[in-house]
């Protein structure tokens, strides 16, 4: 009776991403596993006739059910997720409309994410006589199982044969789970007792040198050693370690090693700086906020180069001294070598860094320092604001306005929210800062919302970078044809005389290096994405950028055949082609996706950038941000508004954006900086607020659009995006789908569309979508939530796929822009 009381029961989500899994469902812990099993654990457990894997959301004492099934295993020692992140998976599920699966998931490192291997097997009773079928088949699972994908295409196997012989017995398939990468393994020798070990010396002969040299090095330091590192101390080889491991005198013993990717690098200690008047204003107002208990939102508006980052690590030590944790998000392509030292050279091992350059087991084992409590900060991109520290007190988002805190996957959470979720659970406080605060978060602050705080100087009073903007088409008529105006190559020419450096920022978005027929005018598409291919020199492809295909460059024309195909745009590799030809002296560094794939190359280029081996970074948005060089005062942006004609309401925004951060390069130590931006549509009003350096009438004139044309932060939107396989079926289930939704959700919502995705297909899945503008009120987002999951609930179509994206933070149709 007493043992009855003790049985307690779990929750279990399983990771089975549909629309009826997405629920937890009971499940009856073991005694073995009483004390294994808590909330957030990693289970395995039986799943139909399956064995799946899931996460255990809550335990209680009862259960509804007379007949439930038992977990069958625990898979971490340490629960991945802490109470708190399972209560945010659940917010995460309701306010991205995802499966409670993909949200739990994208909060533990990839590795965990553990794949299925389906494996097929012959049972005890199998007799070759069974298979005359399929003779190959026997003899291959006769020597070990085989991967059931594997079966598959065996030739003499059919489908409703591995049915009968599985109903017959004869066979079996199983679910294996395996994680993709598990700690790193290292192999050290241990020995025996010092005391034994001199006793067997003693008994050796003379002759057998080099065992009683190992032997010795054991009683002289007795610690277990990695192997690799014994066979350089006493210059020996492996074979005669095995062979006194052989006569058990040594063991060999795998170690779990953490992977330190910064292992090898020198980082500086340093000190906090003292801070200047306006630093040490806006700081105390920070500190202030540190001490009290309920969280608030604090919105930094400091202009490039005010320190704000100095601010953040002063802010973080503050966080460390009363033992709570901190997490500061930089965007991906920020996260240089450079920032991390930062703050490595501040707090030292107590960081942990997640980013994508990580290898799998590299950002597990980061991770597992958090979890395990071995650190207090975590540096690292979107992804990171899942740390599963238990001490929070303060959050940053470092260049808040950034787009790619905006998960683009299922669940398209942003991190910012999620942020906002975190700080306020435990009461910390989420600190925003950009010199260009996005257009949503500086309403807010207006709003009073968030606390506004400025910093508008640059330290030291170091003075801003002269701005000069050049008019492209004027060159144009003056005969100029190069992409190099006569001022940006005169400036060029002065810095790198003066043995300065320079940074040339050329905007890849919404330019293509794409290929088309001077003839026809035939482009050359993607055969399942239907957007054009982007032209690579190094091996003259073709490659699309969406599904990765690729394909040789034609040599004439697929419609009329004519010879004169070629590339048109302008890629970083024909920039750099030109300058070398104009001045063949200069050395350039160029980094862009072609010549940063490789793992370390960013590093690699950028620090031979700071060792002054080059004169120019040429590059495309991954040089405009973060980067701090003393020798850089200069900074050229090739083409500025490439991106202003994106069909995006934000693009305008955008454009100011990246160019206030280029600009900010240049100039940020000694020397003054300047700035030459060349444009053909010099009288757009963000250009023009660049060169100006005035946010707040940029953030004026922008606001003023938004509200006449009615777009966020004066409206809300929702995208619905639909894809299929099948177009014409796609088209019917969203005409029907919009129809619904126009008499269900009323006046107040507008709902545009069905009309084609920006790409209208991709990997062969056509896409179209629904946009959904309505007044920012509460209820009808509650509204269409519940419209969508009956919609969602009742499809039946298994093609059909429902992404629903609510942050607003996607393009715009043209159709739409009216
Ligand atoms: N109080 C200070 N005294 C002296 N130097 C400082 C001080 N604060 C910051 N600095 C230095 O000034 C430079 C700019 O500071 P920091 O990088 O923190 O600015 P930021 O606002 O984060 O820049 P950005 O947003 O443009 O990347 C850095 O080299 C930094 O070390
Ligand atoms: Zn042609
Ligand atoms: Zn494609």
């Amino acid at each position: 009776m007493e043992n009855e009381n003790k049985v307690s029961y779990a929750e279990v989500v399983v990771d089975v991403p549909a629309t009826p899994t997405d629920r937890p469902f009971d499940y009856r812990i073991p005694t073995t596993l009483q004390d294994a099993v808590q909330v957030g654990s990693r289970v395995q457990v039986p799943f139909g006739s399956q064995r799946r894997i899931g996460y255990v959301t809550r335990i209680k004492s009862n259960c509804d059910f007379s007949r439930v099934r038992s977990i069958i295993q625990v898979m971490d020692v340490m629960p991945p997720l802490t109470e708190e992140l399972v209560e945010l998976g659940d917010w995460i599920a309701d306010e991205y409309m995802c499966h409670r699966i993909s949200a739990l998931q994208a909060m533990v490192p990839a590795v965990l994410r553990g794949k299925y291997q389906k494996l097929v097997s012959l049972t005890e009773n199998a007799q070759a006589a069974d298979f005359s079928a399929s003779p190959s088949l026997y003899t291959r699972l006769k020597k070990s199982s085989l991967d059931w994908e594997e079966v598959c295409k065996l030739p003499d196997v059919r489908l409703s044969w591995l049915r009968e012989w599985v109903q017959q017995g004869k066979i079996q398939i199983e679910m294996k789970i395996h994680d993709r990468v598990t700690e790193k393994k290292v192999r050290y020798v241990s020995a025996i007792e010092p005391s034994q070990l001199l006793q067997i010396i003693s008994t050796l002969p003379e002759r057998n040198k080099k065992q009683r040299q190992i032997l010795q090095f054991f009683i002289d330091k007795p610690e277990p050693i990695p192997l690799k590192q014994l066979l350089i101390e006493v210059n020996t080889t492996r074979s005669t370690i095995t062979k006194c491991v052989e006569e058990n005198w040594l063991f060999w013993e795998e170690r779990q090693e953490n992977r330190n990717p910064y292992a090898n690098v020198e980082i500086l200690q340093t000190k906090p700086l003292l801070l200047t008047k306006e630093q040490q204003l806006v700081y105390s107002q920070i500190e202030r906020n540190l001490f009290t208990p309920h969280s608030e939102t604090i919105l930094l508006h400091g202009v490039t180069g005010s320190g704000k980052t100095e601010l953040y690590l002063q802010a973080i030590a503050k966080v460390l001294d009363k033992q709570q944790e901190a997490i500061v998000l930089v965007p991906e392509i920020s996260l240089t070598p450079q920032m991390v030292e930062r703050f490595k050279g501040r707090f030292g091992d107590q960081v942990a860094v997640l980013h994508s350059g990580l290898s799998h087991g590299e950002k597990y084992d980061e991770w597992r320092k958090i979890r395990e409590g071995h650190c207090s900060v975590a540096i690292g991109a979107r992804s990171a604001i899942f740390a599963p520290f238990t001490r929070l007190g303060l959050i940053i988002i470092d260049e808040e306005h950034e787009s790619s805190y905006k998960q683009e996957d299922h669940p398209k959470y942003h991190a910012r929210a999620v942020a906002q979720w975190r700080a306020k659970h435990h009461g910390a406080t989420l600190l925003l800062g950009s010199a260009t605060p996005a257009m949503e978060s500086y309403y807010q602050a207006e709003n009073g919302e968030y606390r506004l705080l400025e910093l508008s100087e640059r330290v030291q009073g170091r003075p801003f970078p002269a701005i000069e903007l050049v008019d492209m088409r004027n060159e144009l008529r003056q005969g100029n044809r190069s992409m190099f105006s006569k001022s940006l190559q005169r400036e060029l020419q002065r810095c790198i005389e003066r043995g300065e450096q320079a940074v040339l920022f050329l905007n890849r978005r919404g330019f293509s290096t794409f290929v088309m027929c001077r003839a026809c005018g035939e482009t050359i598409d993607c055969p399942h994405c239907e957007i054009t291919l982007t032209y690579h020199r190094t091996n003259d492809t073709l490659r699309c950028h969406y599904c990765g295909y690729a394909t040789q460059l034609p040599s004439t024309c697929p419609k009329c055949e004519s010879p004169h195909i070629r590339h048109f745009g302008t890629g970083t590799q024909r920039v750099e082609e030109e300058l070398l030809r104009h001045f063949p002296q200069w050395r350039i560094i160029r980094m862009d996706v072609d010549t940063t794939t490789r793992k370390g190359s960013h590093q690699k280029l950028l620090g031979a950038f700071g060792r002054h081996e080059a004169d120019i970074l040429l590059g495309t948005q991954m040089i405009a941000k973060g980067l701090d060089f003393p020798l850089v005062t200069l900074v050229g942006v090739i083409t500025a508004d490439t991106m202003l004609h994106l069909p995006d309401f934000r693009s305008a925004e955008r454009t100011f954006q990246l160019l206030t951060q280029v600009s900010g390069r240049a100039g940020r130590h000694q020397q003054p900086g300047k700035v030459v931006i060349q444009s053909y549509s010099l009288d757009h009003y963000s250009i023009r607020r660049v060169a100006d350096q005035n946010w707040s009438e940029f953030y004026k004139e922008e606001y003023d659009t938004r509200k006449k044309l009615l777009y966020p932060p004066f409206c809300g939107l929702v995208q619905l995006l639909f894809t299929h396989p099948d177009q014409i079926k796609l088209l019917q289930i969203t005409g029907q789908i919009a129809g619904e939704l126009r008499s269900a959700l009323g006046q107040q919502i507008q709902i545009l569309g069905p009309v084609p995705a920006m790409i209208p297909r991709i990997k062969d899945r056509y896409r179209i979508q629904i946009l959904l503008k309505f007044p920012e009120e509460v209820e009808l987002i509650g509204q269409i939530k519940k419209k969508l999951r009956e919609i969602q609930e009742r499809s039946n179509d298994k093609h059909l796929r429902i992404i629903i994206d609510r942050d607003g933070h996607f393009h715009i149709p043209e159709k739409l822009y009216i």
